[in-house]
């Protein structure tokens, strides 16, 4: 993770929960409202430093839209998919339209379990990507590799070229305020965590290629995320690597105290 100290790099650290099909709205409700309370009773604690986000099933997004609202807090939200189309005929999907009208400022776009479950291609994801632009929201493209490829030693071409597809047709203007998420398929909710190593080689070839693509000064504004089995405990590791600018979380977003720990990463390098 770069700092803000750094004159050139001021990338804010990004720490995003993605609760993935757990808790409905009334349970969400509560996790935000201890979240909240959490962040806050930690006093050296910094919303304008550390942006925090939560990734609720789209059924809660309007209950959380209304607390964060009511209680002022500042905490993000967005949803975990969109569709590519705006409105029709589409059922079932929902359009980034109506998670711009609930105040969401993120989407995920191609989730591992998306492209596995649900099929989706870099194609596809690129639409969704052209989608959250279009609505104004800021996507949050995931990418990685499964253990096959990890083993074959391939994971960083294979990577790239999931990169490359589903950014196909974003000018470097959107670019800039792109999120990218590395999350390598065998360490999702596996328990196996790839080395703080792991995680800046594949940032730093993904900046690389951003660079190859926009250019050097938006390549340095990207904010490169690594999802995987992160916990409080293995969280300030990764952060402290270079080109790493946040974490999505999984598992251990569900559990407030241990999330909110995430989110203090920092606290954990000092101490
Ligand atoms: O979106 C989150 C990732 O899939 C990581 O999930 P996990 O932290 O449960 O391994």
């Amino acid at each position: 993770m770069t700092t803000q100290t750094d004159g050139v790099y001021d990338r804010q650290p990004l720490i995003a929960g993605n609760w993935k099909m757990n808790l409905d709205h009334a349970e969400g409700v509560a996790l935000v409202q201890k979240l909240a309370w959490t962040l806050d009773d930690a006093k050296n604690f910094d919303h304008a430093r550390v942006q925090v986000a939560v990734f609720p099933p789209a059924t809660d997004l309007r209950s959380v839209q209304t607390l964060v609202a009511g209680d002022k807090l500042k905490l993000a939200y967005g949803g975990q998919d969109l569709s590519d189309q705006d409105s029709g005929a589409f059922t079932g999907d929902i359009s980034g339209a109506f998670l711009k009208k609930l105040d969401c400022a993120f989407v995920l776009v191609g989730h591992s379990e998306r492209r596995t479950i649900h099929g989706e291609s870099d194609e596809l994801c690129a639409r969704k990507v052209a989608a959250a632009y279009r609505h104004g929201l800021t996507p949050i493209l995931c990418v990685g590799e499964g253990l096959e490829v990890r083993q074959a030693g391939t994971h960083v071409d294979y990577t790239l070229e999931q990169l490359r597809g589903s950014l196909a047709g974003v000018s470097a203007e959107d670019a800039a305020s792109l999120v990218v998420a590395y999350e390598p398929v065998w360490a999702i909710g596996t328990g196996e965590v790839a080395g703080p190593e792991d995680a800046q080689e594949m940032s730093a070839a993904i900046r690389a290629e951003l660079e190859r693509l926009y250019g050097e000064e938006t390549a340095r504004k990207v904010r490169i995320l690594y999802g995987g089995s992160v916990k409080a405990a293995n969280a300030a590791a990764i952060l402290a690597e270079r080109d790493v600018d946040g974490v999505l979380v999984g598992g251990a977003s569900l559990k407030a105290e241990e999330f909110a720990n995430i989110a203090r990463f920092e606290d954990h390098v000092a101490s």
